[in-house]
């Protein structure tokens, strides 16, 4: 088999692995692999840090995507080429819920598609749900693990700044049809915004893999707009609840 486009890798060098967890953070890539046996880094090209390591025996590719859409869409299209079939998405994210806390992981059940990405695979009727299966592992991970976490909608965007509502200390500026979007998506129960999901779910479901997201909060924007928390011990926690979903959908057959 030829590489593939930009991942610059061949089916062999997946060793089989049919589960990717994709982090948007590149750096996150390696220290998650870290958690691993035998861990390598089999590329780094783009925002794309891409490791094969082994969780109870079975390969698991760790693959970054980045932030956003596009770049998430091709590390899916490129590592489903590869053998991948199920992807577990582990990022940070802002709540908008005043029940949230600082450090909760959300797990989310389905997105808000405040993408563009997503209608590359289906019209915009079409929902961004998430993987029952893959989520129902998130779940039981979080539970088994005593992670305090919430379960529900997350507002997937393009943008940091427009489409979640900021107004940046530059120009204020949010166009028209953001103002008040934010309070929009409390009054309908979305737990949380983020960059990548809506892109992920939809083409998964589109596309016949399987898809989850968890996400660790680094602010509460119903109390704040800049973190105060230790970004790597919300990582930390978030790292050890995708790995045990990982493990929980690797081997609850066996
Ligand atoms: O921490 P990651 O996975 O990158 O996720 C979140 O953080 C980035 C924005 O700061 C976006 O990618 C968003 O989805
Ligand atoms: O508020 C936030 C925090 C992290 N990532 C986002 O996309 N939004």
């Amino acid at each position: 088999m030829e590489k593939v486009f930009h991942l610059g890798l061949t089916k062999a060098d997946l060793k089989g692995a049919s589960l990717a967890i994709v982090p948007g953070d590149p750096e996150r890539s390696k220290r998650i692999s870290e958690y691993l046996d035998s861990p390598v880094c089999l590329a780094q090209t783009r925002e794309f840090h891409i490791y094969l390591g082994f969780l109870n025996e079975s390969p698991v590719v760790i693959c970054s995507t980045g932030i956003g859409g596009p770049s998430t869409s091709i590390a899916v299209e490129e590592l489903a080429q590869l053998g991948i079939t199920t992807f577990l998405r582990i990022g940070t994210t802002g709540a908008i819920q005043p029940h949230i806390n600082e450090g909760d992981i959300l797990v989310s059940t389905a997105s808000v598609r405040l993408d563009g990405a997503s209608q590359h695979f289906a019209p915009i009727e079409f929902p961004a749900v998430s993987d029952f299966g893959a989520t129902s592992a998130m779940v039981q991970a979080c539970e088994s693990l005593g992670i305090t976490h919430h379960v529900g909608i997350t507002a997937s965007s393009d943008t940091f700044y427009p489409g979640q509502e900021r107004y940046d200390t530059y120009s204020g500026y949010v166009r028209k049809a953001y103002q008040g979007s934010c309070a929009e998506w409390q009054k309908l129960n979305v737990m949380n915004y983020e960059m990548e999901s809506a892109t992920l779910f939809t083409m998964c479901a589109a596309l016949g893999l399987k898809a989850a997201c968890l996400a660790g909060v680094l602010v509460n924007r119903t109390r704040q707009e800049i973190p105060n928390v230790d970004h790597h011990d919300v990582e930390k926690k978030a790292v050890t609840a995708v790995l045990k979903a990982a493990d929980i959908l690797l081997h609850q057959h066996k």
